[in-house]
Protein backbone atom coordinates (compact mmCIF):
# COMPACT_ATOMS: atom_id res chain seq x y z
CA UNK A 1 0.00 0.00 0.00
CA UNK A 2 1.59 3.16 -0.62
CA UNK A 3 1.79 6.64 1.69
CA UNK A 4 -0.80 8.09 -0.14
CA UNK A 5 -3.39 5.15 -0.74
CA UNK A 6 -3.62 4.92 3.72
CA UNK A 7 -4.34 8.49 3.91
CA UNK A 8 -6.82 8.74 1.30
CA UNK A 9 -8.74 5.47 2.87
CA UNK A 10 -8.27 7.22 6.98
CA UNK A 11 -10.03 9.93 5.06
CA UNK A 12 -12.51 7.90 3.27
CA UNK A 13 -13.53 4.76 5.38
CA UNK A 14 -15.45 4.95 8.61
CA UNK A 15 -13.58 1.69 9.20
CA UNK A 16 -9.68 1.69 11.05
CA UNK A 17 -7.83 1.59 8.36
CA UNK A 18 -4.54 -0.51 9.42
CA UNK A 19 -1.07 0.15 8.30
CA UNK A 20 0.20 -3.18 6.01
CA UNK A 21 2.93 -4.57 7.34
CA UNK A 22 5.26 -4.43 4.26
CA UNK A 23 6.48 -1.01 3.56
CA UNK A 24 6.58 0.40 0.44
CA UNK A 25 10.05 2.34 1.33
CA UNK A 26 13.09 1.00 0.57
CA UNK A 27 15.49 1.02 4.09
CA UNK A 28 12.24 2.73 6.13
CA UNK A 29 10.42 1.21 8.78
CA UNK A 30 6.86 2.49 8.84
CA UNK A 31 5.25 2.50 12.50
CA UNK A 32 1.59 3.11 12.84
CA UNK A 33 1.28 4.73 16.19
CA UNK A 34 -2.39 5.72 15.66
CA UNK A 35 -4.46 5.69 12.57
CA UNK A 36 -3.33 8.58 10.46
CA UNK A 37 -0.27 8.91 12.01
CA UNK A 38 2.72 7.05 10.58
CA UNK A 39 6.41 7.52 11.73
CA UNK A 40 8.91 7.01 8.73
CA UNK A 41 11.99 5.75 10.45
CA UNK A 42 15.28 5.39 8.18
CA UNK A 43 17.31 2.59 8.51
CA UNK A 44 19.95 4.69 7.70
CA UNK A 45 19.97 8.60 8.68
CA UNK A 46 21.39 11.07 6.28
CA UNK A 47 24.60 12.26 7.23
CA UNK A 48 23.34 15.91 7.24
CA UNK A 49 20.55 15.26 9.60
CA UNK A 50 23.57 14.04 12.96
CA UNK A 51 25.38 16.72 11.66
CA UNK A 52 22.79 19.73 12.03
CA UNK A 53 22.49 21.51 15.31
CA UNK A 54 19.21 22.04 15.10
CA UNK A 55 16.29 19.37 15.19
CA UNK A 56 16.52 16.30 13.21
CA UNK A 57 13.18 14.74 14.15
CA UNK A 58 10.12 16.28 12.65
CA UNK A 59 6.59 15.79 13.68
CA UNK A 60 4.47 17.41 10.54
CA UNK A 61 0.48 17.37 11.11
CA UNK A 62 -2.50 18.75 8.83
CA UNK A 63 -6.15 18.64 9.37
CA UNK A 64 -6.36 19.31 12.94
CA UNK A 65 -9.29 21.40 11.86
CA UNK A 66 -11.01 20.19 8.61
CA UNK A 67 -11.55 22.65 6.28
CA UNK A 68 -8.33 23.77 6.95
CA UNK A 69 -7.15 22.16 3.21
CA UNK A 70 -3.83 23.63 1.98
CA UNK A 71 -1.96 21.94 4.41
CA UNK A 72 -3.65 18.44 3.61
CA UNK A 73 -2.38 19.26 0.01
CA UNK A 74 1.19 19.57 1.26
CA UNK A 75 0.56 16.51 3.28
CA UNK A 76 -0.35 14.88 -0.60
CA UNK A 77 2.63 16.37 -2.42
CA UNK A 78 4.90 15.03 0.21
CA UNK A 79 2.96 11.45 0.16
CA UNK A 80 3.17 11.46 -3.62
CA UNK A 81 6.96 12.34 -3.37
CA UNK A 82 7.67 9.38 -1.18
CA UNK A 83 5.36 7.17 -2.98
CA UNK A 84 7.15 7.85 -6.23
CA UNK A 85 11.17 7.88 -5.13
CA UNK A 86 11.42 11.08 -5.59
CA UNK A 87 12.12 11.89 -1.72
CA UNK A 88 14.29 9.52 0.27
CA UNK A 89 13.76 9.43 4.34
CA UNK A 90 16.97 10.64 6.22
CA UNK A 91 15.82 12.12 9.56
CA UNK A 92 12.69 10.59 11.40
CA UNK A 93 9.44 12.08 10.66
CA UNK A 94 6.09 11.39 11.95
CA UNK A 95 3.29 12.08 9.87
CA UNK A 96 -0.04 13.02 11.16
CA UNK A 97 -3.55 13.70 9.87
CA UNK A 98 -5.30 14.91 12.38
CA UNK A 99 -9.42 15.28 12.00
CA UNK A 100 -10.64 12.41 9.63
CA UNK A 101 -14.27 13.22 10.07
CA UNK A 102 -13.97 16.57 9.99
CA UNK A 103 -12.16 16.50 6.74
CA UNK A 104 -14.77 14.15 5.09
CA UNK A 105 -17.33 16.70 6.21
CA UNK A 106 -15.91 19.88 5.22
CA UNK A 107 -15.63 21.15 8.84
CA UNK A 108 -13.53 22.91 11.44
CA UNK A 109 -14.56 20.31 13.68
CA UNK A 110 -17.15 17.80 14.51
CA UNK A 111 -18.00 18.06 18.22
CA UNK A 112 -15.24 20.12 19.42
CA UNK A 113 -12.20 21.90 18.72
CA UNK A 114 -9.71 19.61 18.58
CA UNK A 115 -6.76 22.02 18.80
CA UNK A 116 -7.79 23.25 22.11
CA UNK A 117 -8.01 19.76 23.98
CA UNK A 118 -3.76 18.88 24.23
CA UNK A 119 -3.65 18.51 27.90
CA UNK A 120 -2.80 15.35 29.97
CA UNK A 121 -5.07 14.86 32.72
CA UNK A 122 -7.61 16.52 31.75
CA UNK A 123 -8.93 14.09 28.70
CA UNK A 124 -10.16 10.47 29.62
CA UNK A 125 -11.21 8.62 27.28
CA UNK A 126 -14.64 8.50 28.78
CA UNK A 127 -14.98 11.75 27.13
CA UNK A 128 -16.92 10.16 23.65
CA UNK A 129 -16.99 13.98 22.20
CA UNK A 130 -14.95 12.91 18.87
CA UNK A 131 -12.54 15.27 19.07
CA UNK A 132 -11.70 13.66 22.64
CA UNK A 133 -11.08 10.85 21.93
CA UNK A 134 -8.32 11.80 18.73
CA UNK A 135 -6.61 14.14 20.61
CA UNK A 136 -6.20 11.30 23.51
CA UNK A 137 -4.37 9.30 20.31
CA UNK A 138 -2.77 12.20 18.89
CA UNK A 139 -1.30 12.53 22.14
CA UNK A 140 -0.01 9.04 22.42
CA UNK A 141 1.40 8.53 19.11
CA UNK A 142 3.61 11.81 19.40
CA UNK A 143 4.43 9.97 22.66
CA UNK A 144 5.54 6.93 21.36
CA UNK A 145 7.56 8.94 18.66
CA UNK A 146 9.13 10.84 21.09
CA UNK A 147 10.03 7.56 22.98
CA UNK A 148 11.76 5.99 19.53
CA UNK A 149 13.98 9.36 18.63
CA UNK A 150 17.04 10.92 20.12
CA UNK A 151 17.74 14.42 20.28
CA UNK A 152 15.53 17.67 19.61
CA UNK A 153 12.37 17.80 17.47
CA UNK A 154 10.71 19.76 15.42
CA UNK A 155 6.54 19.91 15.29
CA UNK A 156 5.24 22.01 12.73
CA UNK A 157 1.43 21.78 12.72
CA UNK A 158 0.08 23.56 9.73
CA UNK A 159 -3.13 25.31 9.47
CA UNK A 160 -4.96 27.86 7.34
CA UNK A 161 -6.25 30.98 9.00
CA UNK A 162 -10.59 31.95 8.74
CA UNK A 163 -9.92 35.58 7.44
CA UNK A 164 -7.35 37.58 5.83
CA UNK A 165 -4.14 38.79 7.05
CA UNK A 166 -2.05 41.52 6.87
CA UNK A 167 0.70 38.80 6.82
CA UNK A 168 -0.57 35.68 4.84
CA UNK A 169 1.59 32.95 6.51
CA UNK A 170 2.58 33.52 10.59
CA UNK A 171 3.93 31.12 12.81
CA UNK A 172 2.30 30.99 16.20
CA UNK A 173 5.13 30.25 19.34
CA UNK A 174 3.54 28.45 21.99
CA UNK A 175 3.93 29.78 25.28
CA UNK A 176 7.29 27.97 26.56
CA UNK A 177 9.58 28.90 29.45
CA UNK A 178 12.43 28.41 26.93
CA UNK A 179 12.92 30.73 23.78
CA UNK A 180 13.15 29.73 20.27
CA UNK A 181 16.24 29.87 18.63
CA UNK A 182 16.86 32.53 16.71
CA UNK A 183 18.25 30.16 13.34
CA UNK A 184 15.00 28.62 13.99
CA UNK A 185 12.49 31.34 13.26
CA UNK A 186 15.07 32.13 10.18
CA UNK A 187 14.26 29.16 8.91
CA UNK A 188 10.52 29.77 8.48
CA UNK A 189 11.76 33.19 7.29
CA UNK A 190 13.48 31.32 4.77
CA UNK A 191 10.18 29.00 4.20
CA UNK A 192 8.34 32.31 3.25
CA UNK A 193 6.57 33.19 6.60
CA UNK A 194 6.45 36.51 7.50
CA UNK A 195 5.29 36.99 10.54
CA UNK A 196 5.81 34.90 14.01
CA UNK A 197 3.27 35.30 17.16
CA UNK A 198 4.65 34.76 20.56
CA UNK A 199 1.84 32.99 22.73
CA UNK A 200 1.64 34.81 26.60
CA UNK A 201 0.52 31.54 28.07
CA UNK A 202 -0.52 28.25 27.80
CA UNK A 203 -3.04 27.15 25.03
CA UNK A 204 -3.26 23.50 24.82
CA UNK A 205 -3.05 23.10 21.08
CA UNK A 206 -1.11 20.91 19.25
CA UNK A 207 2.25 22.27 18.80
CA UNK A 208 2.13 23.70 22.50
CA UNK A 209 1.66 19.77 23.24
CA UNK A 210 5.15 18.53 22.05
CA UNK A 211 6.77 21.62 22.88
CA UNK A 212 5.47 21.44 26.46
CA UNK A 213 5.71 17.77 27.60
CA UNK A 214 8.23 16.92 25.24
CA UNK A 215 10.25 20.02 25.07
CA UNK A 216 10.28 19.58 21.22
CA UNK A 217 10.56 22.89 19.77
CA UNK A 218 6.99 23.44 18.18
CA UNK A 219 4.81 26.08 15.72
CA UNK A 220 1.35 26.52 14.73
CA UNK A 221 1.65 27.58 11.09
CA UNK A 222 -0.94 29.60 8.99
CA UNK A 223 -0.67 29.03 5.54
CA UNK A 224 -2.89 31.49 3.66
CA UNK A 225 -6.64 31.18 4.55
CA UNK A 226 -9.48 28.95 4.46
CA UNK A 227 -10.24 27.32 0.85
CA UNK A 228 -12.05 24.25 -0.21
CA UNK A 229 -9.58 21.49 -1.88
CA UNK A 230 -8.38 22.39 -5.29
CA UNK A 231 -8.69 26.51 -4.15
CA UNK A 232 -5.43 26.66 -2.59
CA UNK A 233 -3.33 28.60 -4.26
CA UNK A 234 -0.04 26.50 -3.18
CA UNK A 235 2.72 28.46 -5.09
CA UNK A 236 3.25 31.27 -2.25
CA UNK A 237 3.60 27.49 0.11
CA UNK A 238 6.33 26.09 -2.56
CA UNK A 239 9.53 27.46 0.55
CA UNK A 240 7.50 25.35 3.28
CA UNK A 241 6.91 22.38 0.89
CA UNK A 242 10.78 22.82 0.09
CA UNK A 243 11.31 23.28 4.09
CA UNK A 244 9.04 19.98 4.74
CA UNK A 245 11.21 17.91 2.14
CA UNK A 246 14.60 19.18 3.66
CA UNK A 247 13.33 18.18 7.06
CA UNK A 248 12.09 14.69 5.65
CA UNK A 249 15.66 14.24 3.70
CA UNK A 250 17.59 15.18 6.47
CA UNK A 251 20.01 17.71 5.00
CA UNK A 252 19.82 21.49 5.68
CA UNK A 253 17.52 23.38 3.14
CA UNK A 254 18.63 25.46 0.32
CA UNK A 255 16.20 28.14 0.26
CA UNK A 256 17.43 31.63 0.23
CA UNK A 257 17.44 33.81 2.33
CA UNK A 258 14.17 35.07 3.19
CA UNK A 259 13.26 38.99 5.62
CA UNK A 260 12.95 38.23 9.04
CA UNK A 261 9.80 37.70 10.39
CA UNK A 262 7.95 41.01 11.92
CA UNK A 263 7.70 39.45 15.35
CA UNK A 264 4.77 39.87 17.67
CA UNK A 265 4.07 38.61 21.11
CA UNK A 266 0.09 38.07 22.44
CA UNK A 267 -0.27 40.25 25.51
CA UNK A 268 -3.92 39.69 26.22
CA UNK A 269 -6.97 37.15 25.46
CA UNK A 270 -10.68 37.81 25.22
CA UNK A 271 -12.47 34.64 25.84
CA UNK A 272 -16.36 34.51 25.07
CA UNK A 273 -18.32 34.15 28.53
CA UNK A 274 -21.77 34.22 27.37
CA UNK A 275 -24.48 33.20 24.06
CA UNK A 276 -25.00 37.39 23.87
CA UNK A 277 -21.20 38.22 22.15
CA UNK A 278 -20.23 39.64 19.77
CA UNK A 279 -17.25 41.94 17.89
CA UNK A 280 -17.60 45.39 17.35
CA UNK A 281 -15.97 45.60 14.37
CA UNK A 282 -16.53 44.30 10.99
CA UNK A 283 -16.31 40.31 10.58
CA UNK A 284 -13.99 40.46 7.55
CA UNK A 285 -11.01 42.54 8.98
CA UNK A 286 -7.20 40.92 8.34
CA UNK A 287 -5.47 39.45 11.31
CA UNK A 288 -3.08 41.98 12.89
CA UNK A 289 -5.19 44.86 11.84
CA UNK A 290 -4.24 47.72 14.48
CA UNK A 291 -6.69 49.33 17.15
CA UNK A 292 -5.75 52.69 18.78
CA UNK A 293 -6.64 53.23 22.61
CA UNK A 294 -10.40 53.34 23.43
CA UNK A 295 -11.79 51.47 20.24
CA UNK A 296 -14.15 48.88 21.68
CA UNK A 297 -13.31 45.44 20.27
CA UNK A 298 -16.48 42.82 21.84
CA UNK A 299 -19.49 43.24 23.84
CA UNK A 300 -20.07 40.41 26.00
CA UNK A 301 -23.44 40.08 27.54
CA UNK A 302 -21.45 38.97 31.14
CA UNK A 303 -19.02 40.82 30.80
CA UNK A 304 -19.24 44.09 29.04
CA UNK A 305 -17.66 45.98 26.59
CA UNK A 306 -13.87 45.43 26.47
CA UNK A 307 -11.77 48.32 24.24
CA UNK A 308 -8.10 48.63 23.91
CA UNK A 309 -6.56 50.28 26.88
CA UNK A 310 -3.46 51.83 26.81
CA UNK A 311 -1.32 51.53 23.30
CA UNK A 312 -2.84 50.12 20.43
CA UNK A 313 -3.21 46.50 19.40
CA UNK A 314 -2.91 44.14 16.40
CA UNK A 315 -6.59 42.08 16.60
CA UNK A 316 -5.75 38.00 15.66
CA UNK A 317 -8.08 35.39 15.37
CA UNK A 318 -11.23 37.56 16.40
CA UNK A 319 -14.10 34.95 16.09
CA UNK A 320 -17.15 35.60 17.87
CA UNK A 321 -18.62 32.08 16.81
CA UNK A 322 -16.20 30.18 19.07
CA UNK A 323 -17.67 27.86 21.71
CA UNK A 324 -18.75 29.22 25.38
CA UNK A 325 -15.29 30.13 27.29
CA UNK A 326 -13.32 29.77 24.57
CA UNK A 327 -10.95 32.25 23.16
CA UNK A 328 -12.33 34.93 21.03
CA UNK A 329 -9.43 37.05 19.94
CA UNK A 330 -6.14 37.63 20.84
CA UNK A 331 -4.06 40.83 21.23
CA UNK A 332 -0.79 41.54 20.17
CA UNK A 333 1.52 43.96 20.37
CA UNK A 334 5.21 44.27 18.11
CA UNK A 335 8.58 42.76 19.74
CA UNK A 336 11.19 45.11 19.08
CA UNK A 337 13.19 43.86 16.17
CA UNK A 338 16.68 42.91 16.56
CA UNK A 339 19.24 44.48 14.26
CA UNK A 340 19.83 42.87 10.59
CA UNK A 341 23.47 41.42 10.72
CA UNK A 342 24.29 41.75 6.78
O1 LIG B 1 -8.35 31.91 11.76
C1 LIG B 1 -8.67 31.52 12.86
O2 LIG B 1 -9.42 32.19 13.61
C2 LIG B 1 -8.18 30.20 13.39
C3 LIG B 1 -7.09 29.55 12.59
C4 LIG B 1 -6.52 28.46 13.46
O3 LIG B 1 -7.02 27.38 13.45
N1 LIG B 1 -5.55 28.84 14.29
C5 LIG B 1 -5.08 28.02 15.33
C6 LIG B 1 -4.03 28.76 16.10
C7 LIG B 1 -3.53 27.94 17.25
C8 LIG B 1 -2.62 28.69 18.19
O4 LIG B 1 -3.08 29.61 18.85
O5 LIG B 1 -1.44 28.31 18.26
C9 LIG B 1 -6.24 27.67 16.24
O6 LIG B 1 -7.09 28.53 16.49
O7 LIG B 1 -6.29 26.54 16.72
ZN1 LIG C 1 -6.62 25.69 12.25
Amino acid sequence: MSLSDYFADFIATVEPTAWPDSSTLPNVSVIEHAQGALALMPDTPAPDAEAEAEAEATIISAGIHGNETAPIELLGELLAALDAGQLRVGAPVLLILGNRRAIAAGRRYIDTNLNRLFQRDTLTRDDSRFECQRACELMQAVDRFMADVSGPVLHLDMHTAIRDSRYPRFAVEPFSDTATPEFLWQRLADAGMQAGLSQHRHSWTFSHYTRHYHGAQGFTLELGRVAPFGGNDLEPLAPMLDLLRARIAGVTPTASRGAPLVRFEVVDEIMRESEDFRLCFADDIANFTEFAPGSPLVRDGACGERCVTQAPVHVVFPNAHVERGARALLLARPVAQRPVRP
